[in-house]
């Protein structure tokens, strides 16, 4: 058998009521098999191993919270055992968790200590979370009751028993959905997209959020069941009513006990949202992205357990509570000012190991961290306490006035030094948004004006906690010799709160001095940013001079070769023209021809010879020679139309049709060289030609185009430039 080895508990119970220091109380809740988990087979291998307490209780008729660490079984292709605070198995009743948690306790005495409570259900989809927190009903109280209703039961009775109904129950109820808070108990529809804010002792709330007072558990019950019509539950394939946001229910408690003490607390009830993988739920659409946003939200809570339980210091780190609106709200109960309890739901099948395993790491992680929750009570004094207290009260009164000149100066130096920086829309004395968790310096002059208009407002709410404390003193004054022992009791609770405001408005004021340091630095870097702003700027005149020098030079090239390809037009146009004559020296040749044709058939003629007058004229040099050698011949010549008839001596005859047969011969030879180099060439100089006008044709193109992106005026590239050289310094607003 292997298994994951289990750690001796390193804790004592949450439970003990003294200790201000205590650690999450983690409980596993294991379900029974769900219908769809029966239905596909899925086998039971979550369970619970009972400890010797455990079985001791048995008898007993009020479960009781056990004093040792309980071990759950995970038996899958090995054994796995999680050692947790209690575990519930799918046979435990809703009266033995709310016992066993620890939630009956935090309810009926950590409460009336003036501690917060802080109870979480959480787990897989479909785990039985909000099963086990329920939802106050307004009815009548039955077995099936979640730890909800069964919490607001038992503060009602406590607080008629141990107060004499002296108290007072607030009721507020929100969802997170998608990162969105919403008030449940808006009716107008008014409640969507509240935000987070914090006071100035650290206290997270909820801007907007409304509350109601409550008298009853029936009365909570009828608003909650008002109040869970409007929050979002959709049916998804493992859940048929699952809950898509995150509930977080809180109760405000102030009341007076029977000794005359006086305690205020908060009790949250939280019911988170399942997580999920959308293959198993098959989510599609809006409910894959709500699925995102659930587990996004559960993700940031996972690692603020992670960075909480941290237990060795190298790898300590800052819990994100600020990554989500979920860890936010809860920064009280993880880490902070609450006695925290979270049930950890899981289910028993073999089909959702995977969940369950990563549910009960992140059970057994969140039992390392440690809450210190600081009571909120009242007690009643001796008049020497009340007199050394009073002394006290006046020496912080000294130390405000003091503080309260140094903030009105330094508010007059601010407003001064830097007026035209200063928003004029500083006026709210609203606390800090805080939903922006920007850090570092920003760069841009929004958030310059941004930081001066918190250090304002921050100079204003300092102002107001001096009104404060300054009314406070007063008020504890005022009460000596009447109700001495009353006031200084409530001095009494006031004077560390004195104590530590005093310290943190000198704190507040380190900041300020801080934060104009911070402003000057950010002032000197804008004008740093406008001086480099301004040689960019002069760098990119420079460069569009440049760039118009280029395209002009361009320009003056594209004409160029556009010269060059006219050139080369003319030049083709003579080849051409050339070509022709080569076609009229071939025309001659075919007269010579003509001629030579003739002259055979003058040698092969008898005495008398018909010729044609037009062969006459073309030949005409061959008939005057034969004429003017043969004189005696003329008067017998006859013509008569287009022919001529001549008679010729056959001596002449031979001898000139010699001479003309060897004339024509070397005409011929001359000429047809002649003409065929002259071809080849013209051949080559008109291919040469027409490469070179393609060649030209292309480079046009290109510098045409190098020509007009060198348009400084339409010119991309140096616009992007010019907006990266300028752009940072341009957003300050401040830089035209
Ligand atoms: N211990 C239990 N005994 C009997 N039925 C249970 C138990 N736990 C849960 N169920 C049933 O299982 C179903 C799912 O439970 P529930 O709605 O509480 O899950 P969930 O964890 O809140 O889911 P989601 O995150 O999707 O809202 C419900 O029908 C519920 O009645």
């Amino acid at each position: 058998m292997t298994g994951q080895p289990i750690k001796p508990s390193q804790k004592a119970s949450s439970s003990s009521s003294s200790s201000s220091s205590s650690n999450v109380r983690v409980v596993a809740r294991i379900r029974p098999l769900a219908q769809y988990e029966i239905e596909n087979g899925s086998k039971p291998i979550v369970k619970s191993l009972p400890s010797v307490d455990s079985l001791s209780n048995k008898e007993n008729s009020i479960p009781q919270i056990s004093s040792e660490p309980e071990v759950l079984e995970v038996q899958s292709s090995e054994k796995r055992w999680f050692e947790l605070d209690a575990v519930l198995d799918g046979n435990s009743s809703q009266r033995e968790v709310y016992y066993k948690s620890g939630a009956q306790q935090a309810v009926t005495q950590d409460i009336f200590k003036g501690f917060n409570c802080t109870i979480l259900a959480y787990g897989q989809t479909g785990a039985g979370k909000t099963f086990t927190m329920g939802t106050a009903s307004g009815k009548d109280s039955s077995d099936t009751d979640g730890i909800i209703p069964r919490a607001c039961a038992d503060l009602f009775e406590q607080i008629d028993t141990r107060c004499d109904g002296n108290a007072q129950v607030e009721l507020s109820y929100l969802e997170i959905y998608n990162e969105e808070i919403r008030d449940l108990m808006c009716t107008d529809g008014s409640g969507g997209d509240l935000k987070i804010r914090e006071t100035l002792n650290g206290e997270v709330y909820v801007s907007g959020l409304s509350s109601r007072p409550v008298q009853s558990p029936k009365e909570i019950g009828h608003y909650m069941e008002e109040a869970s019509h409007r929050r979002v539950v959709a049916s998804t394939k493992m859940n048929a009513v699952s809950s898509r946001s995150h509930a977080i229910c809180v109760l405000r408690i102030q009341g007076v006990l029977e000794d005359s003490t006086k305690f205020s607390a908060k009790l949250t009830l939280v019911d988170l949202a399942g997580s999920e993988r959308i293959k198993k739920t098959q989510a599609s659409g809006k409910r894959a992205a709500e699925g995102i946003n659930i587990n996004k939200g559960l993700f940031v809570l996972g690692q603020v357990v992670s960075a909480l339980s941290e237990q060795r210091p190298k790898y300590k780190r800052k819990p994100p509570y600020r990554d989500s609106k979920l860890t936010r709200l809860l920064q009280d109960s993880l880490g902070g000012n609450s006695r925290t309890i979270m049930v950890a739901c899981v289910s028993p099948a073999d089909f959702n190991i995977d969940e369950t395993i990563n549910t009960l790491r992140y059970a057994t992680s969140a039992r390392n961290i440690k809450n210190s929750a600081t009571r909120n009570v009242i007690k009643a004094l001796s008049p020497e306490e009340a007199a050394k207290l009073q002394r006290e009260n006046q020496l912080l009164l000294a130390q405000v006035k003091e503080l309260q000149e140094t903030i009105r100066k330094m508010a007059l130096a601010s407003s001064e030094a830097t007026p035209s920086l200063v928003s004029t829309d500083t006026d709210s004395l609203g606390s800090q948004e805080d939903d922006d968790d920007s850090t570092g310096v920003s760069m841009s002059s929004d958030h310059l004006r941004e930081d001066r208009s918190k250090q304002k407002k921050r100079i204003k709410e300092l102002e107001r906690e001096v009104r404060h404390l300054q009314r406070a003193n007063s008020n504890a004054k005022s009460g000596v010799s009447s109700q001495i022992t009353e006031t200084m009791a409530q001095e009494a609770i006031e004077l560390p709160v004195l104590h530590k405001k005093v310290a943190q408005l000198e704190e507040e004021l380190a900041s300020k001095k801080e934060l104009e340091a911070e402003n000057e630095a950010l002032r000197q870097e804008m004008d740093d940013l406008k001086a480099d702003a301004d040689s960019a700027r002069l760098a990119a005149n420079k460069m569009a001079k440049i760039m118009e020098q280029l395209q002009e030079l361009k320009g003056d090239e594209v004409d160029k070769k556009k010269m060059e390809h006219d050139h080369i037009k003319v030049e083709e146009a003579w080849v051409s023209f050339v070509f022709q004559v080569l076609e009229t020296n071939k025309e001659q040749m075919k007269r010579l021809r003509d001629d030579f044709t003739l002259v055979a058939r003058v040698v092969e003629s008898p005495d008398v010879m018909v010729i044609d007058k037009s062969s006459d004229g073309s030949s005409g040099g061959f008939w005057k020679r034969m004429r003017a050698k043969d004189k005696k011949k003329d008067s017998e010549d006859e013509a008569s139309g287009d022919e001529i008839h001549m008679k010729v001596d056959p001596a002449i005859r031979q001898k000139l049709v010699t001479e003309h047969l060897q004339f024509f011969e070397e005409r011929m030879i001359e000429m047809e060289s002649h003409v065929h180099s002259e071809t080849v060439s013209l051949g080559s100089i008109r291919d040469s030609l027409r490469m070179q006008r393609d060649k030209l044709e292309i480079e046009i193109g290109e510098s045409e185009f190098e020509r007009d992106v060198l348009n400084p005026k339409d010119n991309d590239l140096l616009n992007q430039l010019t907006t990266l050289l300028i752009g940072p310094v341009k957003n300050l607003g401040e830089y035209d």
